[in-house]
């Protein structure tokens, strides 16, 4: 069994490129994957054949191992964490898994919103922060003003903090040395029932799911019955061991301090829920660990094949996605415009766009993504209160008493020269401001509350232009309020298009629907006929544009009888073609559908 004195839990976190994943690398090279006295046993054929079916995994926790001055060798655990807030639950749960962390900050751009948002979150887990300045081979490094900072802004001592640069490896050693010497050794009670903490879980085609856990307390080894506290699973342990040296090496047993994974036949991600506990069946621990919570889709839009008979494929590929995936969520639906698809849930905009983009790349699809909302609440005057996922779906207007929506409080770190145009950029998204704080002479944290509808399109973008790059952004769901919402359609040809459908707020329907028809006004192409484009709130039409009509006539550029010029023009506008779609007798084409979505700031 592994001395715990010898064991450190912990986990790097640093606001976007400020170097986390250079610093892992870093200390993943200058540090072996296995202890001398593993080094002469049979792990490595277990490697070799894990190697020759070819898997290549990216694991959540690696472990390693560290020859210390004093001589001693520690085993170290390093946690990753998701970088992002829409995946901000998995962050604290992987905090959960540590007793520490290291803080990683930019020596030429000290503290930014990320930075600290990481730092009370890290704080509120009571884990043990490290900081360490990086990027110091930057010319415009500025390690003694980001130590003060550091100080006067988080309150953490940072005189003796390393400086380094992750990338050259310069006095990476002495990071290696104050994990030691300044992260705590986990202290569990190997004695008592088994209590482990599930941080991340993953699905391989061969061991089925696999459940990364910390063990706080007690024992699990091959053949323990054990018990998710949470979704009420069990089973039995088939394998247990660690990540390490790119592999997954099995060992004898798990016990208390020890981070490592457990696999069994579990088929389904899940039954294995982020944030549960895994206990003994024979022997369960009196109560689970704190801060379990089932996390909810909070983005919605509709995927669509661009080739409708490719709906079996992506299907097949959401399908595939979810095993690793259980906060992805989908339900078939059909739109008149876009025919068969599917209603998708995600935890943010960007799980939005790493699943689209791996539909896309992955899995070889050409997709149609319709306007991410979120989740608005419509109570109805029959008291009945609707979660709504789909605007299509929004009762007639005579049918509600009112609706709300999901507001966040927002901190946004910002130079003070920008303050100005941040708060416009805020005030026009209807935030309420709540406060601001100064960080020193030079920069501010300024706090909204927003609606998180405002937020997901390109408030990010709006923001990092009208700051010049500068601002950074942080926010947290913190329920609903009560809002005057509007449907807004689209008529092309005075036809409704519902996948472009939305809800707005009333006061800014009429800007969006004007943005909206112009915008399409130039993506449709010219036809045979005019083409009126039009937004409308119920009945009311607020915006309207025109396509002129124009015959488009791609062969009248061919003079002569150069048959396979001719030819080749018509497959090219075949090609076009396949990439539109007919709504009523007008042809849109598909990017039209992505494009309008990203409305212009201003
Ligand atoms: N000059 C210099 N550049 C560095 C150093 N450490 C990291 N970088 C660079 O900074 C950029 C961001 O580094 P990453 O390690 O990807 O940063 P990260 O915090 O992991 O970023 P995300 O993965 O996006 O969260 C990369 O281009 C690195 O090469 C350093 O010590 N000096």
């Amino acid at each position: 069994m592994i001395d715990q004195s010898k064991i450190r839990n912990f986990c790097i976190i640093a606001h976007i490129d400020h170097g986390k994943s250079t610093l892992a690398d870093r200390i993943i090279e200058m540090t072996g994957t296995l202890t001398e006295r593993e080094m002469q046993s049979q792990v490595l054929d277990n490697m070799e054949l894990e190697r020759e079916r070819g898997i290549t995994i990216k694991s959540q926790a690696v472990r390693i191992v560290y020859k210390a001055k004093d001589g001693e060798e520690y085993i170290f655990n390093l946690i990753d964490t998701p970088g992002h807030v829409d995946f901000n639950y998995e962050v604290s749960r992987s905090l959960a898994a540590c007793d520490g962390a290291i803080l990683v900050v930019d020596a030429a751009q000290g503290i930014e919103a990320q930075t600290l948002a990481n730092v009370y979150l890290a704080l509120d887990h009571d884990l043990d922060v490290l900081p360490v300045i990086n990027k110091i081979d930057l010319p415009s490094a500025e390690p003694d003003r980001v130590v003060n900072e550091i100080e006067d802004v988080i309150g953490l001592e940072a005189h003796d903090a390393p400086r380094i640069s992750a990338k050259t490896g310069l006095n990476v050693e002495e990071v290696l040395e104050q994990i030691v010497t300044k992260i705590p050794a986990p202290h569990g009670d190997v004695d008592a029932p088994l209590k482990a903490l599930i941080f991340d879980s993953i699905y391989d085609a061969y061991k089925g799911v696999i459940v990364f856990c910390r063990v706080m307390d007690g024992r699990v080894k091959r053949g323990t019955q054990i018990h998710m506290m949470a979704t009420g699973f069990t089973t039995e342990v088939v394998e247990v061991g660690y990540f390490g040296a790119g592999q997954f090496i099995p060992c004898e047993e798990l016990t208390a301090g020890m981070v490592g994974y457990i696999t069994a036949s579990i088929k389904n991600l899940g039954d294995t829920r982020v944030g549960d506990t895994v206990t003994d069946k024979e022997r369960p621990c009196a109560e689970a660990l704190p801060g379990y919570k089932k996390v909810n889709p909070m983005v919605y839009c509709g995927l669509y094949p661009a080739d409708g008979a490719k709906y079996g494929d992506l299907r097949d590929a959401l399908e595939k996605l979810q095993l690793n995936d259980a906060s992805l969520f989908y339900e078939p639906e059909t739109s008149v415009a876009l025919g068969f698809g599917f209603r998708c849930g995600f935890l943010g905009l960007l799980h939005l766009e790493i699943i689209q983009e791996r539909l896309e790349r992955e899995y070889n699809l050409d997709l149609v993504t319709t306007a991410p909302g979120v989740i608005y609440k419509v109570y109805k005057t029959n008291g009945e209160v609707i979660n709504l996922t789909n605007p299509s779906n929004l009762p007639d207007p005579s049918e509600i008493e009112y609706m709300e929506e999901p507001m966040v409080n927002a901190e946004i770190m910002v130079t003070t020269e920008f303050i100005g145009a941040i708060m416009d950029l805020c005030q026009e998204r209807r935030g309420q401001y709540l406060g601001m704080d100064y960080m020193e002479e030079t920069r501010a944290l300024l706090k909204y509350k927003l609606p998180l509808n405002e937020i997901i399109y390109d408030f990010f973008d709006a923001l990092k232009s009208r700051s010049r790059g500068y601002a950074s952004l942080d926010y947290e769901l913190c329920g609903y309020e009560r809002s005057e919402l509007v449907k807004l359609d689209i008529l092309v040809n005075k036809e409704e298009v519902d996948a472009l459908s939305f809800i707005v707020h009333a006061d800014t329907a009429y800007e969006r629907g004007r943005k909206m028809c112009e915008k399409l006004k130039d993506e449709i192409p010219r036809q045979l006929f005019e083409i009126p484009i039009q937004a409308a709130v119920g009945s009311k039409i607020i915006a309207r544009e025109t396509v002129r009509a124009m015959r488009k006539d791609v062969l009248a550029k061919c003079y002569g009888g150069d048959i396979s010029r001719k030819k080749k023009l018509l497959e090219k506008q075949k090609e076009g073609k396949k990439r539109m779609r007919q709504v009523g007798n007008v042809e849109i084409p598909q990017k039209a559908f992505m494009s309008v979505l990203k409305l212009d700031d201003k």
